[in-house]
C-alpha cells in the first residue's frame, strides 16, 4: 500500500473526502470484469483529477439476509482490499453490511453516503448494479438521481469471455463443476487458492 492510499472500515469521516470517483460492488474473486471496472473508474478518477474509491460490503450481502443461500467465498475481504489497491484505487471504504443498512434506501445510500462522505463526482458500476432496499438502486435510479444531485453515473458494459459472461456466481459453478480451467477463464488469473476450491 502507498502513502497516498487510504482504507475506511466504515464510511470516511465528514471532511475526508471532498470529491471522488466510486466504483461499489462486493467484489468477490476480483474476475475479470471486476477489473475491467476498476480500470474504467481509474480513468474517470483521471479524467476528473479526483481520487478513485472502490466500495465494498463485508460480509456478502447474503450472509446477514439470506445465510442459508450465503455464497463460496472466494476471496477474504482482506485480499479484495488489495486487489483493488494493486490496480491502483486510491482508497477503499469497506461498509459493514447489516440488517440497518440493508433497509438503507437507495436514495439515503446515495445521497448521505456516497454524495455525503465521499463527494463523489461520478459513479462507475456494471450495468446490472443495484444497491438500496430491495436492490430498489438500479444504473436508471442512480442516474436520475445523478442529475439531481450533480454527479455523472457509467453503467458499464459487463465484460464477457467467450460465451460467458464474467461473475462471481460464474466463477463459483465452475468451481462447484469441478472445471477449474473456466473458473480460472472467467477469473482471468491463476489464483491457487481459488483453483484449490473446485470440488
Ligand atoms: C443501502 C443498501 C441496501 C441494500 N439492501 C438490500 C436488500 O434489501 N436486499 C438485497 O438483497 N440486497 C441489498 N443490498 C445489496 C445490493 O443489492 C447489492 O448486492 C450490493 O449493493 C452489492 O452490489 P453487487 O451485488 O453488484 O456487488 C443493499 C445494498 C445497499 C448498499
Ligand atoms: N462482467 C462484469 N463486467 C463489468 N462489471 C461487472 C461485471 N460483473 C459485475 N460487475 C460490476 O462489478 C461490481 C461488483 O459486482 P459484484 O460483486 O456483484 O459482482 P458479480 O460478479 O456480479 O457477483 P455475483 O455473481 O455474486 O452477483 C458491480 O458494480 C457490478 O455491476
Amino acid at each position: 500500500m502507498s502513502n497516498r492510499q487510504r482504507v475506511w472500515r466504515d464510511w470516511p469521516e465528514l471532511g475526508e473526502l471532498d470529491a471522488s470517483v466510486a466504483t461499489v460492488g462486493v467484489f468477490d474473486g476480483f474476475h475479470r470484469g471486476h477489473v475491467a471496472l476498476v480500470e474504467a473508474a481509474l480513468v474517470e478518477g483521471r479524467r476528473l483529477g479526483v481520487p478513485t474509491v472502490l466500495v465494498t460490503f463485508e460480509p456478502h450481502p447474503l450472509v446477514v439476509l439470506a445465510p442459508d443461500r450465503a455464497p463460496l467465498q472466494l476471496l477474504s475481504v482482506d485480499d479484495r482490499i488489495q486487489q483493488a489497491l494493486a490496480l491502483g484505487v486510491d482508497g477503499v471504504v469497506v461498509l459493514p453490511f447489516t440488517r440497518e443498512l440493508a433497509a438503507q434506501p437507495a436514495s439515503d445510500f446515495v445521497e448521505h453516503g456516497l454524495v455525503g462522505r465521499l463527494g463523489i463526482q461520478s459513479l462507475v458500476v456494471g450495468d446490472n448494479f443495484h444497491c438500496g432496499r430491495g436492490g430498489e438502486g438500479d444504473v436508471a435510479f442512480l442516474a436520475a438521481s445523478g442529475r439531481h444531485l450533480g454527479f455523472e453515473v457509467s453503467g458499464v458494459d459487463l465484460v464477457c469471455h467467450g460465451e460467458r459472461t464474467c461473475s462471481s456466481t460464474e466463477v463459483r459453478r465452475a468451481l462447484a463443476a469441478g472445471d477449474v480451467a473456466a473458473a480460472l477463464d472467467v477469473l482471468g488469473r491463476r489464483d491457487p487458492r481459488i483453483a484449490a476450491m473446485a470440488v
